[in-house]
């Protein structure tokens, strides 16, 4: 019961001009769930106290053919299929595009259930005998995303490269493994027992010091090529994976934990070969402890066995170190995210920190935080010193062992010294490579674990088939040429969508074609939250939103309005009943055309962080924007006074969700950029309730240029802003109480009336 505002004109309706008297609403207390794809971030990081429970795994899978939307008439001839997609999931889009044209050549229609099916429990297809439906067969086993056969696929890709890789490593090591042999040479040599010129000798130990580094840089850049290829390929799916997961999935993961996925833990997997790519590590260490053990055999089958007690030491020591050091290394893990979260809390709640004198609390916490880390480093630090003496006191001890007894053989005549001194050599490379093969084994270790977590996450959601499809299609026509180039792209060659495809499934724009001539209606629709499915939060609602009226939804906070929001968004899919389009079910049609058919402004719109030109031709990502068409729409939304007066105008960076920008000028570039999308659908969810009244009036004119002509649903607290709507539908505890135009449910005397009465005494 907050806001007052002074009268305000219903002119916000197409064609309408009276003056109302009520103009004192409710102020929404509850955050407003915001709907537009853009806006997806604010809506999930107010949801994410939501956890998901028992999720079902058997749904309805909605995918569509898109041949079936070409026509009205091609529609109605159409087959059913139920997909049973439960947890089974699409390795990629590509894969799962081809699984779905594979497993369904007969099909020619959208995977929906027939009207009045109940959609997230099994349909009995033999039963009913009307409607022509297949059970799509659940795969067994779910696939991870991320698995050994994918990355040997991506790096076999390389082979030209990997051929390279592995010639420089053979000559790499060659070069290592044959310095202390040289050496040996060397001191024989000096002392005279081998008669070779010096400059001879030295000349060969030239080449080996020359080759070594040069077969190094050739292995490292080559190694490193390979795995960032593999990378970008790993990135982009896990990304992709995550951007087509059902809506539901964002209400169970918190946003930090699905962008650690991307950063932290594929980081993990990047170092494997990052960090490992030098001398002591990795292949490199790993060809050395072959070399060496071979050659100590050769050079001294009495003294290997020596050295092979040494490195089956220090492998031990090393293997414990990290065993013992884990939980350590953890707990300072845990302490430095903890710190970066404190952090990240305190500074981008810096108003609300300083609005509460909050700087003393913050700063205590980050001194315990930091105390913390503190201490876990120095507990590291006393286990990297245990472990760094133990391996040297292992080594001092095996060369105490080889002096004495190689001493004793080279004095009996048994051992040339200039072995002798290889073998001395030797020992320091085996040691050293032993201890970086285990420290590899670790990071090995480390990159598992985060392929376990990402394939973890990812293998919890459900893929929305419906929105992948769309996606990939979308990719495929705008990126048609880069992808034809890239063979490992994530459409392959066999499964991208092709112009072939493209022409069986029909052209792109029927959803919007449909959308601009056909009602969109709500038929007996219930729906109950994933995260909450014992809760039914609609329970069979019925609306028609008449083609290019507008229909005000209404009622008490909790009933269902904004639900009914994101159903007509397609966040969500009713558990029962249908959502149509001119009389088709709108689960025929895939996300990403719904989308373009579907506007949403509402209370708080999110810009993106780039600037107000760029954030106003989003509204039209699928095609290039003029700056003529930008700056028409930005004047058609009341925006371009205010753009022209900011210093770079529509260069202007608008800060991070739009945070530079007043609400009123957010809400306008937000109406900008939906006049540019011009969908045939438009949904105002409380557009104008944070407004004072200056901004409100300039931003209900750009409403009203932006509902012309439009299929209009708006969402409104405050009842004087709806009352010149076509038909206004009150809702009350997930059902449809009353519908009927302002006068007519003023006349019923019903729930409608009560609210107007109910503000307009507030307001008095
Ligand atoms: N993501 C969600 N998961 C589970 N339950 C939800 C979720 N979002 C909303 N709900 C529940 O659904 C019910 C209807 O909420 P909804 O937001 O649709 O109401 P509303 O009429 O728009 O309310 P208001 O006017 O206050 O915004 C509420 O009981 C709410 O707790």
């Amino acid at each position: 019961m907050a806001n007052s505002n002074a009268v305000v004109s219903s002119s916000f309706w197409r064609g309408c001009t009276d003056t109302v008297d009520l103009v004192t609403g409710w102020t929404s207390t509850s955050a407003r769930p915001c709907c537009q794809f853009s806006s997806d971030r604010q809506y999930l990081s107010k949801t994410t106290r939501l956890k998901f429970r028992n999720l079902p795994r058997c749904g309805f899978s909605e995918s569509r053919r898109r041949k079936d939307a070409r026509t009205k008439s091609e529609i109605g001839t159409g087959r059913h299929v139920i997909s049973l997609s439960g947890g089974s999931m699409p390795r990629r889009f590509g894969e799962f595009s081809q699984q779905r044209r594979k497993s369904n050549l007969l099909i020619n229609a959208a995977y929906i259930s027939p009207p009045g099916a109940p959609t997230d429990s099994m349909y009995d297809p033999v039963s009913d005998s009307s409607e022509h439906f297949e059970l799509e067969k659940e795969s067994p086993k779910r696939e991870s995303l991320i698995n050994a056969g994918l990355i040997v696929r991506l790096v076999l890709e390389e082979k030209r490269s990997l051929a390279i890789v592995f010639l420089s490593l053979v000559f790499g090591t060659t070069c290592t493994l044959s310095m202390p042999i040289f050496s040996g040479r060397f001191f024989e040599t000096l002392i005279g027992v081998r008669k070779q010129p010096m400059y001879s000798l030295l000349l060969k130990l030239f080449v080996v010091y020359l080759m070594e580094p040069v077969c190094t840089v050739v292995f490292v850049t080559n190694m490193i090529r390979i795995w960032e290829k593999v990378m970008k390929e790993l990135r982009f799916q896990v990304f992709q994976r995550v951007l087509i997961q059902k809506v539901e999935f964002f209400d169970e993961h918190k946003v930090g934990e699905l962008t650690s996925l991307l950063s932290t833990d594929l980081n993990a997997i990047k170092d494997i070969v990052n960090e490992n790519v030098a001398r002591d590590r990795g292949f490199r260490s790993f060809s050395e402890v072959c070399g060496t053990v071979v050659i100590l055999f050769v050079l001294s089958p009495e003294l290997a066995p020596v050295m092979s007690v040494l490195m089956i030491s220090i492998a031990g020591i090393v293997a414990i170190y990290k065993r013992t050091t884990m939980p350590v290394f953890k707990a300072h893990g845990l302490s430095m995210a903890r710190i970066s979260d404190l952090v990240g809390e305190t500074f981008s709640a810096i108003r609300t920190v300083r609005s509460f004198g909050g700087e003393r609390r913050q700063t205590s916490m980050f001194q315990s935080q930091v105390l913390a880390y503190q201490e876990s480093g120095n507990k590291l630090g006393w286990l990297k010193a245990a472990n760094e003496s133990w391996t040297r006191v292992v080594v001092y001890v095996a060369l105490m062992a080889l002096y004495i007894l190689g001493g004793a053989k080279v004095n009996a005549g048994e051992l040339p010294v200039g072995r002798m001194v290889s073998f001395i050599g030797y020992t320091f490379t085996l040691t050293f490579a032993m201890q970086g093969l285990v420290n590899t084994l670790a990071d090995l270790r480390g990159a598992f674990a985060a392929v376990d977590r990402i394939n973890t996450i990812i293998g919890t959601g459900k893929v929305d088939e419906s929105l992948a499809l769309g996606l990939e299609l979308d990719m495929s026509e705008d990126h048609a040429k880069s992808v034809e180039k890239s063979s490992n792209g994530i459409f392959s060659n066999t499964s991208r969508a092709t112009s072939t495809d493209e022409d069986k499934l029909g052209p792109r724009t029927t959803v919007c074609d449909l959308a601009w001539s056909g009602d969109v209606a709500l038929e007996d629709v219930h729906f109950a939250y994933p995260s909450r499915l014992d809760a039914e939060v609609l329970k069979g609602i019925n609306i028609i939103l008449k083609s290019g009226t507008v229909t005000a939804l209404v009622g008490s906070s909790g009933s269902g309005k904004s639900t009914i929001v994101q159903l007509l968004a397609r966040f969500y899919e009713p558990t029962k009943g249908r959502i149509t389009l001119g009389g088709e079910d709108v689960r025929k049609f895939d996300k990403t055309d719904w989308a373009r058919a579907v506007s949403i402004v509402n209370q708080e719109p999110v810009l993106f962080a780039m600037s107000i030109g760029e954030n106003i031709a989003y509204g039209a990502p699928f095609r290039e924007v003029s700056t003529d068409e930008i700056v028409k729409a930005a004047e058609a939304a009341n925006a371009h006074d205010f753009i022209q007066s900011l210093p770079e105008g529509y260069n202007t960076m608008v800060g991070e969700r739009g945070s530079l920008l007043s609400g009123g000028q957010r809400q306008r570039v937000a109406i900008a950029r939906a006049l540019l999308k011009d969908a045939p659908i438009l949904i105002l969810d409380e557009a104008t309730s944070s407004l004072d009244s200056v901004s409100e009036r300039l931003v209900q004119d750009a409403l009203d240029i932006l509902m012309k002509g439009r299929t209009t649903l708006v969402i409104a607290h405050r009842l004087s802003t709806v009352q010149a709507a076509h038909q206004i539908v009150v809702c009350g505890e997930g059902r449809i109480l009353e519908t009927g135009t302002h006068l007519d449910l003023l006349s019923k005397k019903g729930t409608y009336a009560n609210l107007v009465q109910t503000q307009r005494v507030s307001f008095e």
